[in-house]
């Protein structure tokens, strides 16, 4: 049999640089964010056994961690703050206290990599005794208005300790917008940016991270905050709102589960950079995958990065990132 013309495609793909043509955009460093943990014992690091190859990190320990990434072109980070001595309460008060470990990175990054972009996330679950994401009733159903508050006082301050952007995954009504006034109000509105995790699922994926951040709530979980997986209107309500509402960079999480949820936000935010979140679930399951001899560890993390860019992403929070920085 001969094949038909309109049978061929592979003539258009046989060439690395024709791939590279056909591609809707080629991988590149800049594209990569890597979230670090930041604990607040300054001067240890510890493996974290569901996240093989990352660690919790004191701030005296980012220079030697962080300075060969920067060399190898690491262009951002986000920072999540793990306190393991403070003194929880309702409000997640530890958040912003001015001696954390999330504050106390910020300032020693900025003052040790200044062209490192510094982006933190805004939540109160590590910090609260109940590890829920806001502020509670007393019938422990989610306070609103106060939660937003909070969530906007915490992004004030880690901006004002000079953030260049703060990103919040409480998935509280209102936070967006109340994180922009806050921010305009007090002279930053033009100086650091707002990334909405705007999409964010009730996913099993997060384990791992509960694990490494010790935010797993003390009771109930988190389905009346975080959307319902199959929910793909509320996530494009979410989406649309919080453009609305002022975020600057729209985000997905998880991510692969979720890759129709990216491109539904790229067709309703066209004009908006798009980030997608692989989380530790994801990352731990292609770790595990490839030491189990299932597949190749590099090849997997190129395809699953590079379906996460197809579908509409501009921007990744990925834990492969000091790979990447390798590979590419
Ligand atoms: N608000 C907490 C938070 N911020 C980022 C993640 C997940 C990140 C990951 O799994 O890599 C979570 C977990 C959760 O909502 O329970
Ligand atoms: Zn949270
Ligand atoms: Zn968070």
């Amino acid at each position: 049999m001969t094949l038909d013309i309109s049978s061929v495609l592979q003539g258009g793909y046989n060439h690395p640089l024709s791939r590279q043509w056909q591609s809707r955009r080629g991988l590149d460093k800049s594209m990569f964010m890597y979230p670090i943990f930041i604990t607040d014992d300054p001067t240890t690091c510890v493996e974290i056994s569901s996240l093989p190859g990352q660690c919790r990190w004191g701030v005296d320990r980012l220079e030697g961690f962080i300075g060969p990434l920067v060399k190898k072109g690491l262009k951002s980070v986000i920072l999540f703050g793990v306190p393991l001595t403070c003194e929880k309460d309702g409000r997640g008060n530890p958040a912003d206290d001015p001696q954390g470990p999330v504050i106390l990175a910020i300032r020693k990054l900025r003052e040790l990599f200044p062209t490192l972009f510094i982006a933190t996330d805004v939540c109160l679950c590590e910090y609260t005794s109940h590890g829920h994401c806001g502020i509670l009733h007393e019938d422990g159903t989610i306070n609103a208005v106060p939660s937003a508050e909070r969530i906007a006082e915490v992004a004030l301050a880690y901006a004002q300790a000079g953030a260049h952007c703060v990103a919040p995954s409480d998935m509280m009504d209102g936070r967006v917008k109340a994180i922009k006034r806050k921010l305009i109000d007090n002279g930053l509105g033009n100086k650091c940016l707002l990334m909405s995790y705007s999409a964010k699922f009730a996913s099993g994926l997060y384990g791992p991270f509960r694990d490494a951040a010790g935010s797993a709530p003390s009771f109930g979980d988190r389905k009346c905050y975080q959307l319902p997986p199959s929910a793909k209107g509320l996530a494009r309500r979410a989406i649309q709102r919080d453009t609305v509402e002022g975020a600057d960079i729209i985000m997905v999480k998880p991510a692969l589960p979720y890759l129709d949820v990216l491109a539904d936000a790229a067709q309703l935010a066209p004009d908006y950079p798009l980030a997608a979140y692989q989380v530790s679930g994801e990352y731990a399951m292609i770790v595990a995958g490839a030491r189990a001899g299932v597949y190749d560890l590099r090849v997997m993390a190129f395809e699953t990065t590079e379906s996460i860019v197809r579908a509409g992403a501009t921007l990744i929070l990925s834990y492969f990132t000091p790979q990447f920085l390798d590979w590419l």
